[in-house]
């Protein structure tokens, strides 16, 4: 949720403080390690769902990382380059015309518009990262009103990008269902309607780097992220406890399985902890598209995966209370997934 008049990181970057304000220091547990560390050589997969061994390849990457990158996925590359392109537009005009769209703080959490802090929470440490939040599905969600007017074509991009990137997680959806051996409608319809946000997120250069984090480590809440990144790098997974940097693909969509697929699949697919870092010299631009259930929706997992030998391990969740746990006790990696296991 935003404060009233929150700081915008992007004008402390742009008026060039030289040292970091203190709420934006990291305690030293949570500080971006130097980079040169052994598991720097572990790269993530990258599938091509164009493939005919595609399935397979979904099943290693989800059973080993939980994110892989995905090409042959048919979604035009002008597409990917327009909504990165706009994005960059919006956060390059004028902080006047950009404030127009500021979320609304009366809203609450995850309110649409210009952000620049997510926890309501006054005493968290902050990230360095302003944002845009799209409420993009269902249609009766999207007003296209809420985004910018001053960026051309801004808003049939996130239209067209918002339509593209459903069929894609739908498809996706299906293919991880199926290498479950589950009816590949079955993560679908588990989640219901598709409550789908598309969150652009710009990281500005930042006068101390090593002391800060441009996103807090974190799982995603929903089902998927489909995420696209600009060509700086700065996005970090948790794999067997170490930071990897996942490297930029221009014609890549990197795929996040998020905690309801780890509550619906009973933990045979586990949501990745992530986290991104910031530079001192460039700007970073990313595109996260969240596919989520509606608030009332029940998560279960799935009787198919659970059996004698393997017991339901996470207690069954109405989504918005979820979403709530989620922003009042902050994201910190699985700490809110890890609430609902059950003791065995
Ligand atoms: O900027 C990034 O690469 C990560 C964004 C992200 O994890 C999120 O918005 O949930
Ligand atoms: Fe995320």
């Amino acid at each position: 949720m935003e404060t009233a008049s929150p700081a915008r990181v992007q004008a402390l970057a742009e008026a060039g403080v030289p040292h970091l304000p203190a709420q934006y220091v990291q305690p030293p547990e949570h500080r971006p390690a130097p980079s040169s560390h052994p598991a720097a050589a572990l790269s993530i997969p990258v599938v091509d769902l164009s493939s005919a061994s595609a399935a397979d390849a979904v099943r290693a990457a989800c059973e080993d990382w939980g994110a892989f990158h995905v090409i042959g996925h048919g979604v035009p590359v002008e597409l990917l380059d327009a909504m990165r392109g706009a994005g960059l537009a919006f956060f390059r005009s004028p902080m006047e015309d950009k404030l127009r769209f500021a979320c609304d703080p009366a809203r609450g959490a995850a309110a649409e518009g210009y952000g620049s802090r997510m926890l309501a929470n006054d005493d968290s440490v902050l990230d360095w990262r302003d944002y845009f939040d799209h409420h993009t599905l269902p249609e009766s969600r999207r007003n296209p009103s809420n985004w910018p007017d001053f960026v051309p074509g801004y808003r049939d991009t996130v239209v067209k990008y918002s339509n593209s990137m459903k069929d894609l997680a739908q498809r996706l959806l299906q293919i991880i269902s199926e290498s479950l051996n589950l009816p590949s409608s079955y993560i679908e319809e588990a989640v219901g309607e598709v409550y789908q946000n598309i969150t652009i997120s710009y990281y500005s250069p930042c006068p101390q780097p090593d002391l800060a984090l441009g996103l807090q480590s974190h799982s995603d809440m929903g089902a998927i992220t489909l995420l696209i990144q600009d060509d700086v790098g700065g996005l970090e997974l948790m794999k067997d406890g170490m930071w990897i940097p996942v490297p930029p693909l221009p014609d890549a969509i990197l795929v996040i399985l998020a905690d309801q697929t780890e509550i619906i699949t009973n933990g045979r697919y586990k949501s990745s902890v992530h986290r991104a870092v910031v530079n001192a010299e460039r700007a970073r631009l990313s595109v996260a598209t969240f596919y989520d259930p509606s608030k009332s929706r029940k998560i279960c997992t799935t009787p198919l995966l659970v059996s004698r030998d393997e017991q339901q391990k996470y207690r069954d969740i109405v989504y918005g209370d979820y979403v709530s746990s989620w922003y009042s006790k902050g994201p910190e990696g699985k700490r809110n997934i890890d609430a609902l296991l059950i003791q065995q």
